[in-house]
Parts: C-alpha cells; structure tokens; sequence
C-alpha cells in the first residue's frame, strides 16, 4: 500500500490526511503475521508520520518515497536513559558546524543515551534522532533530524554509532527497542527536519512555525491513533472473555439445576458488558477526535494555530485515560476467564502487556492529564476574566455560579451531572491554588500542591467528553437504524452512563443533588441493564468480527471448542516432546538420591 500510495504520486504530501487516512481505523489483519508486536511498528507508526509532520516538502520528496518502499527502515529515538517526559531536558547535542556544512552529533554522557525506540536494536538502518539544536554557540532546544545509523547493505553501524537492544520488557519482546549513542557523528545539514525551524549555511536560526511545540506533532498525531487503537485492544480481548464465558460452567447456584454458563452470574456481566460499551465509547470518540484533528491541521495550513491548545488538551486526556482505562479492562477480561485467563495461549496477557505499555509511552498518565489541566485551569482564568470559552468547555458556563446542579436521571441528565462534576473539581482546583497562593506561595508550588486535585480534574473533563460523545455520536449515527439495532446500541451508551455514574456518587453528591434514593433507582436500572444486554452479548462482540487468525486466542475462538484448543496448545510445548525431561536423570534423581 506505502509503495502504491507513492507510485501514485502522492509524494509531496504536507499533511497525513492528504495520504487518504481520513479515519482512524486501524482494523490491522497484519496482527495475523505478525504474533507479536512487530518490529516495523516505530517505521509506520511514527517515522513517516515524522517525514510527512516535520519535513519542508523537497525534504519529504526525498525520504517519503525511501521510506514508504521500505528501501529504508526508520524509528523514532527521542527518550534518553536520563529523561523521557521531560523533553526540554534532552542531553543529545546537534552542534552545526558552518565550516562542513554539518550537525556534529554528541551523545556527552551515560544519561544521554537514547533508549527505548522501538527497532532500533536490531531493525532500523535509519532512525529520527531529537537533539538540542546549537548554532553560533546559541541553543535552539530539542529538534528532529533524520540520521543513518547502519549501513544499509551490511547493516553493520555506521563509524560514531553505539548501538544495542535494551533486553527484556514485560511486553513489547519482539519490538526490538534499542539504545544509541553518538560519537562525533557528522550529518549533513539538510538531515535537519526544517518544516518549523531551519538552519542556513552559514548556520543563522530561523524559525518557520508559528506556535513553538508544532516539533511534538507526531506525538499529538499519535496520541490520536492510540485512541482508536485501545478501542480495537479491548474489542479483541472482551470477544475473548465473552466467548469464553458463554462455554464456560461453573458452580450451582440453584440445586438439582445443571451448573449455568458463568455469563449468566450478575458479576460477570458487571465485568463484562462495561468492557463491550468501553470499545464502543472508545471508538466513537477517537473518531471524532480524529475530525477535531483533521480540522486543526486544516486551519494551520490557513495559518491559525488557534485551535491547537484545546486539541493538546484533548489528545492528552483521551489518550491516558484511554490507555488507563483499557489496560484495566483487559485486566479484568483476564480475572473474567479464571485460571484459563492467565495462560499465554489465551491472549490476554500479550494484550494486556501492549495495552499497559500504552500508559506510559508517548507521554506518561499523570503527565498527560497535568498538561490537559493546565489547559482547563487556564479556561476557567479566562472564563474569569469574561474571555470566551472553546467548544468542549462550554460547560463551565453553566456551572460558573457555583450552585449544585439538580439531579435528572435521563441520560442527557447524567452526561450533564458529569458536566457538573468536572466544572465543580475545575473551580476546586482553582480555588486550591488562589489559597496557596494568598497563603504566600508562588504559582508554581501552589501548582504543585494541587496536583492530585489537578490529575482528579483532568479525569472528569475527560470522563465529560466521552459520556457526551458517545451519547450523541449514537444517536446520530442510529438515527437511520432498525428498532433492535438502535436499541440495543442505546443500551450500551446508557449502560456506559449509568456504571460511571455509580463508580463516582463521592462526586456526583458533591456537585449535583443527587440523593441516596437516586442512587438506589441508578443501581437498579443498572442491574436491569445487565440482564437486559445478556441475551446479545455473544452477538455483539461477534459483530466486532475479528477473525480467529486476529484473535488468536484459544479461549475466544469463534467454535468455542476451548478445552480441545488448550489441550492442542499444551501438547505443542517443547517441555511435553519426551515423556522424561533430561533435568531429571542430571538433577533431580541425584537429589533424591542425596547425591547432590
Ligand atoms: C500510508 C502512509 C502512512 C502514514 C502513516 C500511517 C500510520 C498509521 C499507523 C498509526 C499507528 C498508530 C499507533 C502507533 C504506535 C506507535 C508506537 C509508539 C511507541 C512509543 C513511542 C514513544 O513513546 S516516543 C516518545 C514520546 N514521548 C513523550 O510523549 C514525552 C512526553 N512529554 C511531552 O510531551 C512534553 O515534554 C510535555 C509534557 C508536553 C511538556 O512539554 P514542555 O516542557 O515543552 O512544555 P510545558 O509543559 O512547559 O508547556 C508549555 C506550553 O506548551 C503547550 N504544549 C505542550 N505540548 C504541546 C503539544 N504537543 N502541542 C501543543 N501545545 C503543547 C502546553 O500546553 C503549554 O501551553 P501554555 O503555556 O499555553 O499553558
Ligand atoms: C514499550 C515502550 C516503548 C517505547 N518506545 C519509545 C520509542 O520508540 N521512542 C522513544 O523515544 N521513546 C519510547 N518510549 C519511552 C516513553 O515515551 C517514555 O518512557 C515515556 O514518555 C515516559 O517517560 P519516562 O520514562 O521518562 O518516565 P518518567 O517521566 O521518569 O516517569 C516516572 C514517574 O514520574 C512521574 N512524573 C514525571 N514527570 C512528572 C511531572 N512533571 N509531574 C508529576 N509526575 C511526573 C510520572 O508520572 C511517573 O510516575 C517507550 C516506552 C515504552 C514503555
């Protein structure tokens, strides 16, 4: 598809949408190749989004079309042993030298390795390297550039190249994430990524872009993805823990009754149905921020950068809870299938080892949600100040009075009461900082001790976003359905809504009227929901329709013969090739023998 995409002269592309990705849909039937995670990921996940992000168009001329063939193979190093979240504090030095012509790649110290970028140990011969920026003795800051670290014929490193894998990881095995280092290595000057910032010859800085982060782009971008990407992990491992619950039986609530599927036990389906309506909420709202992402792109190529800030905030929070709440889920797919659950052949620990990495690459959760709180503090400042607000926080308008929002248990009620909830934890925190600070203490650490506050705040925008999205992009999108389908697709929203409004009465009390007789009415309309959903569940992750090729899981197969596929498994295990294993002739029967 990369080769065709430039054959078909698609080569000067300034933007990823202009590649006709006009939707995150990554509905990957590479995972069928590919067991495990593969070790192109970095090449087609951020090295040529970095190309097409950060390059001036002659620059992608030259690289796109390399890359796209796979004549080179690239990765994306810009995480050091001493700093990842902190890209400021990078130690990889670019120093221009006007004499050459050439950036003078320096790794000064054991904490200024590169490390972690997926491929790079054994795969790429071609990486994009972050490094601070010096010219005439001036430092520039972090800035991308695009350097040959093998050779691309012996795929020995090149002179002034360390170069290693980093080892074993709780997941991510087969991504062969690597380390570098940098020895004097000269590049040309044109391997600088120069669509926001250029070096001229004789070495003067001029800066292009017109907002100063347009270098962590490909990181918004793909953030972006990751959204829809969690959606598709979840989708895949709730098929499996469905599947599996409607074989398996267990125990026998009732006597001289047979032992019931263990999908019809009320907790299992609280386990479950949430994880089902998660993929859908997930789904539903990476592609709508896919379109707020498309639309933001669109109004920087006419020059505005306006919109930039509110879509930072928005990738930031949707990506870690996203990531969060899909690692928990798998998680709990996993307790759903028992003891079956923890074994490798089922899936679920590959796909949990992915989805918890997702958590902490591409910026950590704390981190990410601390930026989208700067954001919304600085919404609610310029509320304050009588400024106007930007659509997603339109919001706060309403609960700027600071009175409790009354209590309306309608969906469109509960998507308000977490209107409520996050503009009331907003003003909190807003409050939490004026305190420290008219107690004398500076923005900073008045910030600082607001930050559980903070990280709390973030989590309700975010929760507020998806409840809203979810709630409207359903009904928009089942507006033209039959009956069942739009029924049953309101169920899961509505199920969505009601199991968030129960994990948080705390909040829900504080901000609105809610009393403990809604709370009562919300927790039965909840258990109702379940037993209502329980008769379409195995349809409903069938409708995902992964293939068992994709799946491959013998826990979640489509026939269901889960026990033959476990024995199947277990039979092909090097350990059951020979009835007696040679540990015991050399170890164990001496020690029984007391000859050891
Ligand atoms: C056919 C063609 C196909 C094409 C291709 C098709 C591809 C299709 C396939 C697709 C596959 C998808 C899946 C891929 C999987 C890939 C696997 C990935 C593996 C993992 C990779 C990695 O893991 S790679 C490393 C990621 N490493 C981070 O992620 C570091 C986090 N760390 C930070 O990101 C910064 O360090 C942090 C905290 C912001 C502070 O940055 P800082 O200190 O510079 O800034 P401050 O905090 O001081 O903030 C100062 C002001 O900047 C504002 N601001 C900050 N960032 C901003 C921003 N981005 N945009 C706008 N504004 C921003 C902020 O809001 C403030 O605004 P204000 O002043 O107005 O309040
Ligand atoms: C599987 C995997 C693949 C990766 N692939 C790549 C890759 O291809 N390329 C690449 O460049 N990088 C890659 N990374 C690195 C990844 O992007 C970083 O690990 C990630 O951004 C987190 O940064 P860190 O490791 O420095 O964590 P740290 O920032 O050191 O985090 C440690 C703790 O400190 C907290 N913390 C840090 N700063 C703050 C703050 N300001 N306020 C409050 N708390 C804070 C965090 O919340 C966390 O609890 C990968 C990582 C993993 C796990």
């Amino acid at each position: 598809m990369y080769g065709q995409i430039v054959r078909d002269g698609l080569v000067n592309v300034t933007g990823i949408e202009d590649l006709g990705l006009t939707s995150p849909v990554l509905q990957r039937t590479s995972d069928a190749f590919f067991k495990e995670i593969s070790p192109f990921l970095l090449h087609f996940g951020m090295f040529v989004p970095t190309i097409i992000g950060q390059c001036t168009p002659e620059q992608q001329a030259k690289w796109l079309p390399l890359a796209m063939d796979l004549k080179i193979i690239g990765t994306y190093a810009q995480t050091e042993l001493g700093h990842g979240t902190f890209i400021r504090g990078l130690e990889t030095t670019a120093t221009y030298d006007a004499s050459t012509e050439q950036f003078i790649l320096k790794t000064p110290k054991l904490s200024s390795y590169k490390w972690w970028a997926g491929g790079l140990g054994k795969t790429a011969n071609h990486c994009i390297v972050l490094a601070q920026l010096y010219t005439k003795g001036v430092c520039h800051g972090p800035h991308p550039f695009i350097v040959q670290i093998r050779d691309t014929e012996t795929h020995m490193p090149l002179p002034g190249i360390k170069v290693g894998e980093i080892g074993p990881k709780l997941g991510f095995n087969t991504a062969d994430n690597g380390f570098l280092g940098f020895e004097d290595f000269r590049i040309p000057r044109e391997n600088l990524m120069m669509k926001n910032a250029q070096v001229t010859k004789d070495g003067t800085y001029v800066k292009v872009a017109r907002h100063g982060k347009l270098t962590y782009g490909t990181m918004v971008f793909v953030r972006v993805m990751l959204v829809s990407d969690m959606a598709y992990c979840l989708a895949k491992a709730v098929t499996i823990a469905v599947r599996y619950s409607a074989v398996r039986r267990q125990s026998q609530p009732k006597p001289d009754q047979p032992e019931p599927q263990v999908l019809d036990y009320l907790t299992q389906q609280h386990k479950l149905f949430i994880c089902i309506s998660t993929a859908h909420a997930m789904k539903l709202t990476s592609t709508w921020l896919w379109n707020t992402f498309t639309g933001v792109l669109a109004d920087m190529r006419d020059g505005n950068t306006d919109t930039l800030p509110e879509l930072h905030a928005l990738s930031s929070c949707l990506k870690a809870i996203s990531t969060s709440d899909t690692s928990a889920l798998i998680e709990q797919c996993r307790f759903a299938c028992g003891g079956h659950g923890y074994m490798y052949s089922s899936n679920l620990p590959a796909l949990y080892s992915f989805a918890t990495a997702t958590r902490t690459y591409e910026g950590d959760y704390t981190v990410l949600l601390l930026q989208t709180a700067r954001f919304l503090v600085k919404s609610w400042e310029q509320m304050d100040e009588g400024k106007p607000l930007t659509p997603t926080l339109a919001y706060l308008e309403q609960s700027r009075n600071g009175s409790q929002v009354s209590w309306d248990d309608s969906p469109e009620g509960i998507v308000r009461g977490f209107d409520a909830v996050a503009a009331g934890r907003i003003g909190a925190c807003v409050k939490s900082i004026r305190k420290h600070i008219n107690n004398g203490m500076d923005y900073e650490d008045a910030w600082q001790m607001t930050t559980v506050q903070l990280v709390g705040a973030a989590e309700a925008h975010c929760r507020a976003v998806i409840c809203r999205v979810y709630r409207d992009e359903t009904a928009r999108l089942t507006a033209g359905c039959s009956p069942g389908v739009k029924a049953v697709l309101d169920q899961l929203s509505t199920l969505y809504l009601l199991y968030w409004a129960l994990e948080r009465t705390g909040d829900l009390l504080r901000f609105s009227s809610l009393s403990e007789r809604d709370i009562e009415n919300l927790q039965a309309r909840y258990e109702a929901l379940l037993l209502k959903i329980r008769p379409n569940a195995v349809g409903l992750v069938d409708a995902f329709d992964f293939r068992d090729e994709v799946l491959m899981s013998t826990l979640g197969s489509y026939d269901g013969r889960v026990y033959e596929r476990l024995m199947e498994e277990a039979l092909k295990t090097p350990l059951n090739r020979e009835p007696v294993s040679d540990s015991f002739h050399k170890y164990i029967k001496p020690m029984m023998q007391g000859k050891l």
